[in-house]
C-alpha cells in the first residue's frame, strides 16, 4: 500500500499547546529567581562571621538550606522537561471509516481484578459490559476477565454478565447509549423518549443485580446456576485464592454460536474468565503476572493485534476510543512508530474540593501532555491501548510496517473444549520457568509499577506512544478517598518510581540515548518524588522552628533581596503545576 501523504490525508493531526511562549518567560523568570536564592545563600555563607553561639547550629542550618534549595531548583528544572512543548492530539475517525472499515484489526481487551471483596464483581461486571459494547465490530472484539481472586463468585458474575449483554449490546446500539457501563447509564439517565425499551432493560439489570449482590452477600453462588454450567467443577480442586489450578472458560466464542449470539441473531464478542494457576511456592507477580498469562492466552483463542487494558474499576466512557486509538496505529505516515495509545486516568467519584488531589489533574492535563511533545507518555497501566508486538518484546525498527490485513493464523478445526485445555497450559505457573516473560517479553517483573517501568522499555526500545485526552474522556474510574487509601497509593507509586531509578532500565543511565534526553529528564522528575520528600520536610519544618527561636533564614525582602517573590511558591511544586495548567 503506498504510504505517501500525497494519497492519503492524515488519520489524525497534532497542534501545539497555546501560550507556549508565555510559559516558557514565566519559566525563565522563574529560574532567575532561583538563581537569586541560590546566590543569596552562598553569599551569606561565605560573608557571615559566626560566632561560636551561632556556629553550634547556625552555620549547619544554613548548609542545610543550600541543600534544600539546590535540590528544589534541580527538581523544579526536571519538571520543566513535561511543561515546556505540550501537544494536543486530534484523531479523525470519519476517515478511518472511509480507509478501514472493512479492514479493521482484531482487539483483545483485558480487564484486570484481584479481590471480589475491594472489588465487587458488580463493578468488575459492569466494567466488562461498557468495554463488550465497544462501537466496534463484534466479531472483530474479544474481552477476557482476569481474576486473580479466583473468586466463584465473580465467575458467576460474569456468566450473568453474558446473558445480560445479549439485551444490553443491542440495547447501546440502538440507542446510542453513552456511557456503555449499565450502573453509570441507568445512574446519569434524565430524560428521555425511549421509555418502554428502557423500564424493560432496567428490570433486567435490577433482577441481575439482585441475584449477583445476594451471592456477594452471602459467599455462595446459587446452587441452580452451578449445576447450569458446568465451568463451576473447575473450582471442585480448588484450596484457597494461593493454590489452585488455572481455571479459564470461554462464555462466548463463534464456535459456539447458538449461545453466543444476542437477541436479535448478531453475534456477541468473545468473552473469557481467566484465574491463572497460582501456587505458593511460585511468585505470581501481582498485575504483571496476571497481564502476561492474558497475553499468552490470547494469542491462541483471538490474537488481536490491538490490546486495551483497563482496571475492573476502570469502566469505558465513550463507546469510540477503539476507532480513536486505530487512528493513532493506522495512520500511514506516522502510526507504523506508535506502540501505544494511554488515556488519562480520570475519576468519577472525586469531590468538588478534591482534598487528596485524587484527580490527579496536573499530572492529565499538563505532564502527559508535555511528556508527548517529548516522545510519548508513560504507561500508566489502565486505560492503555497497546500493539501487541511491541508489548511482547519487539524491537522498532525504521523498515518495520505493520500489516493490518487479518491474516488468522489461529487454529480452524479445534473444538472449544480443545481450546481450553491448550490455553490452560499458557497460565500455568511453571510456564515462565526460563523464558524471557517479565523480563524481554510482556510486562516487567519485580517492581511495583509494573506498567511504568514497561512503557519505559518499550520507548527505550525505539517505539513512541501517544497521549489522547479528550473532553469526554474515554474511561472513567473510582480515585482513592480516604487519606489511608491515598497515603497507601502514594507510598506504592513514589516507591515504585524510586526503584525504575535504580532498576536495569533506569531513565538516568539505560535509557541515555535510546528516547529524547526531556523525556528522561521527565521521567526522572517522577523517579525522584519519593526522595523529594527530605527536602520538603526539611524546608516546610526548620525555618519555622527558627523563626520560633527569632533566628530568621530568609532575607529582609526591602534590604537584601532584590526580588519580592514568595519563596514558598517558588519551590513549591503544585503552585507550578496549577500556574503551568492555566498558562498551558
Ligand atoms: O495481584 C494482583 C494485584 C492487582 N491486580 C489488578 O491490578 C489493577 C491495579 O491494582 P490497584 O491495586 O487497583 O492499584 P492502583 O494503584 O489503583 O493502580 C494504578 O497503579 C498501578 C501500578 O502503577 C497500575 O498497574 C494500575 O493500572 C493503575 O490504575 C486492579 O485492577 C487489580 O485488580 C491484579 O490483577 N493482580
Ligand atoms: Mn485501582
Amino acid at each position: 500500500m503506498d504510504r505517501g501523504r500525497g494519497v492519503y490525508s492524515p488519520l489524525f493531526e497534532t497542534k501545539k499547546g497555546r501560550g507556549r511562549l508565555i510559559y516558557r518567560l514565566f519559566s525563565i523568570s522563574l529560574f532567575t529567581a532561583i538563581s537569586f536564592i541560590w546566590l543569596y545563600r552562598f553569599n551569606h555563607i561565605i560573608t557571615t562571621n559566626y560566632t561560636q553561639q551561632e556556629e553550634d547550629g547556625g552555620k549547619l542550618v544554613w548548609f542545610g538550606m543550600l541543600a534544600a534549595e539546590l535540590w528544589f531548583g534541580f527538581y523544579w528544572f526536571l519538571t520543566q522537561a513535561f511543561r515546556w512543548n505540550l501537544v494536543f492530539r486530534q484523531p479523525f475517525k470519519d476517515r478511518l471509516s472511509q480507509r478501514y472499515e472493512h479492514m479493521l484489526p482484531e482487539v483483545d481487551i483485558f480487564v484486570c481484578t484481584a479481590d471480589p471483596e475491594i472489588e465487587p464483581p458488580m463493578m468488575v461486571i459492569n466494567t466488562v459490559l461498557s468495554v463488550m459494547a465497544f462501537d466496534y465490530p463484534s466479531e472483530k472484539l474479544s474481552v477476557y476477565l482476569s481474576d486473580d481472586g479466583g473468586s466463584e463468585i465473580t465467575f458467576y458474575a460474569l456468566l450473568e454478565a453474558a446473558t445480560f449483554a445479549k439485551h444490553w449490546l443491542p440495547f447501546c446500539k440502538r440507542f446510542k447509549v453513552e456511557p456503555r457501563s449499565p450502573a453509570a447509564y441507568f445512574n446519569g439517565i434524565k430524560d428521555t423518549n425511549i421509555a418502554n425499551e428502557l423500564v424493560a432493560i432496567k428490570k433486567l439489570y435490577n433482577e441481575m443485580e439482585k441475584r449477583i449482590e445476594d451471592a456477594t452477600k452471602l459467599k455462595r453462588v446459587p446452587q441452580e446456576a452451578r449445576l447450569k454450567h458446568k465451568g463451576f467443577s473447575q473450582w471442585d480442586s480448588y484450596s484457597s485464592k494461593r493454590d489452585h489450578d488455572t481455571i479459564l472458560q470461554i462464555l462466548l466464542h463463534k464456535k459456539d454460536h447458538d449461545n453466543s449470539k444476542d437477541v436479535h441473531g448478531f453475534m456477541l464478542p468473545t468473552l473469557v474468565y481467566l484465574a491463572r494457576e497460582k501456587r505458593p511456592q511460585y511468585h505470581h507477580n501481582y498485575k504483571a503476572g496476571a497481564m502476561n498469562s492474558l497475553l499468552r492466552v490470547s494469542s491462541i483463542i483471538s490474537n488481536g493485534k490491538v490490546i486495551l487494558n483497563v482496571d475492573c474499576d476502570m469502566y469505558s466512557n465513550n463507546s469510540e476510543s477503539i476507532r480513536d486509538s486505530l487512528c493513532y496505529f493506522m495512520d500511514e505516515e506516522k502510526g507504523h512508530e506508535i506502540a501505544f495509545v494511554q488515556s488519562p486516568q480520570a475519576f468519577e467519584n472525586v469531590t468538588k474540593n478534591d482534598l487528596y488531589a485524587s484527580a490527579l489533574l496536573a499530572i492529565a492535563e499538563v505532564e502527559f501532555h508535555g511528556a508527548d511533545g517529548c516522545g510519548g507518555p508513560l504507561y500508566i497501566g489502565t486505560g492503555c491501548f497497546h500493539k501487541r508486538e511491541s508489548l511482547c518484546g519487539m524491537k522498532f525498527s525504521d523498515e518495520y510496517r505493520h500489516n493490518w490485513k487479518s491474516e488468522d493464523n489461529l487454529s480452524t478445526e479445534e473444538t472449544l473444549h480443545e481450546l481450553e485445555e491448550k490455553s490452560k497450559g499458557l497460565a500455568s505457573c511453571s510456564y515462565e520457568e526460563n523464558t524471557q516473560w517479565g523480563k524481554e517479553m510482556g510486562l516487567k517483573y519485580g517492581c511495583p509499577v509494573e506498567d511504568v517501568i514497561t512503557g519505559l522499555s518499550i520507548q527505550s526500545n525505539g517505539w513512541k506512544s501517544v497521549y489522547y485526552n479528550p473532553a469526554r474522556k474515554a474511561f472513567l474510574g473510582v480515585a482513592p478517598t480516604s487519606l489511608l487509601q491515598v497515603l497507601i497509593q502514594h507510598k506504592r507509586w513514589s516507591e515504585g518510581d524510586f526503584q525504575i531509578l535504580f532498576s536495569k532500565y533506569s531513565p538516568a543511565w539505560y535509557a541515555f540515548g535510546k528516547i529524547n534526553l526531556s523525556l528522561q529528564m521527565g521521567y526522572c522528575a517522577y523517579c525522584l518524588w519519593a526522595p523529594n520528600c527530605l527536602a520538603t520536610l526539611f524546608y516546610s519544618i526548620i525555618p519555622s522552628l527558627y523563626l520560633l527561636k527569632g533566628i530568621p533564614l530568609f532575607p529582609k525582602v526591602t534590604k537584601q533581596f532584590p526580588l519580592n517573590i514568595d519563596r514558598n511558591m517558588l519551590f513549591c511544586p503544585r503552585e507550578l503545576n496549577s500556574v503551568g495548567k492555566n498558562i498551558a
